[in-house]
């Protein structure tokens, strides 16, 4: 496999394939400014004069214009190319690669380096064996979904730019904890600790996230007086529904300008 740029995410994948027991031999990175990559995957610097099973785009959505002409060469019919460029559509990639013989869409997350994340899959046409292989290969990086690409700028939002969501809501259990009065390191450790335990929970129980939370929350107790302000007039609720609404029109937005390039 050819990666396009390892960086944060393409970095996350390569994580998750050799936690995942893959061989580092597999892997060529081609990365212009990538200080290291883990032992046993090939550096280059420039894309080199072969051609690949499966290439992974993982620049910045930006940066895709400028790098078709060096990375184009490397498809042939047989080539399974996996995009992650946030806004960038099927019909896109497969106009500036049509030499590809299949295009999908991958919208991780970091998560990916411990096996811990979603993968929305999107691709028009594609044989069922070659979604086989795909998802063969989504297998070490967390629980993969294909889904039509009319979604995919929601699911980028909930599931590519989700972390960060989730990151804020811990740094505001923890800030709010040491307004109140506990140390900020063990605020947050504490936050950390709490949100991790409700998840692995939450994954495990054959319970909604909703009755887990009411088996929280004693009748007339502590919990109950805390949901009673976060829950008022449904504003967590609307905050992420605004949230998830603009991050999914932000890649919208880019998906149209990225188009206009074509
Ligand atoms: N960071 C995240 O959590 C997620 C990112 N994505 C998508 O992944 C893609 C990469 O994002 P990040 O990893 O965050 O960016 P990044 O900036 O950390 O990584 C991009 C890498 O591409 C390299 N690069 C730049 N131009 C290149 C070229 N012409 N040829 C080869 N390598 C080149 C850079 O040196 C860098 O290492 C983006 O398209 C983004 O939309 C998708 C889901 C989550
Ligand atoms: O922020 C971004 O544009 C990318 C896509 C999802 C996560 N990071």
């Amino acid at each position: 496999m050819l990666l396009v740029g390892c960086g944060n995410m393409g970095g996350a994948m390569l994580a998750g394939w050799l936690r995942g027991g893959m061989a580092g031999e597999n892997f060529t990175v081609v990365d212009p400014y990538v200080d290291a990559v883990p032992d046993g995957v090939r550096l280059l610097r420039t894309v080199p004069d072969e051609t690949f099973d499966v290439v992974l785009l993982a620049i910045k959505p930006q940066g895709l214009i400028d790098a078709v002409p060096t990375i184009e060469p490397v498809m042939g019919p047989q080539t399974v190319l996996l995009s992650l460029l946030a806004g960038v559509e099927l019909a896109t990639l497969a106009a500036r690669f049509p030499r590809a013989g299949a295009v999908v869409r991958v919208m991780p997350n970091l998560s990916a380096a411990l096996g811990k994340s979603p993968v929305a899959l999107a691709g028009d046409g594609v044989s069922a064996e070659r979604v086989a292989m795909v998802d063969a290969l989504m297998m070490p990086l967390g629980q993969g979904e294909w889904i039509g690409e009319d979604r995919f700028d929601l699911v980028t939002a909930l599931a590519g730019s989700g972390p960060a969501f989730v990151y804020r809501f811990i740094d505001a259990l923890g800030a709010a904890a040491t307004d109140l009065g506990l140390p900020e390191d063990q605020a947050r450790r504490l936050a950390i600790a709490t949100v991790d335990g409700a998840t692995a929970l939450a994954l495990a129980s054959e319970h909604a996230p909703a009755e887990l939370a009411r088996r929280v929350a004693s009748p007339g107790g502590v919990t109950e007086a805390g949901l009673r302000t976060l829950d008022a007039d449904d504003r967590l609720l609307k905050l992420v529904t605004d949230t998830l609404r603009d991050a999914a029109e932000r890649s919208a937005e880019m998906s149209a300008e990225a188009r206009k390039k074509d």
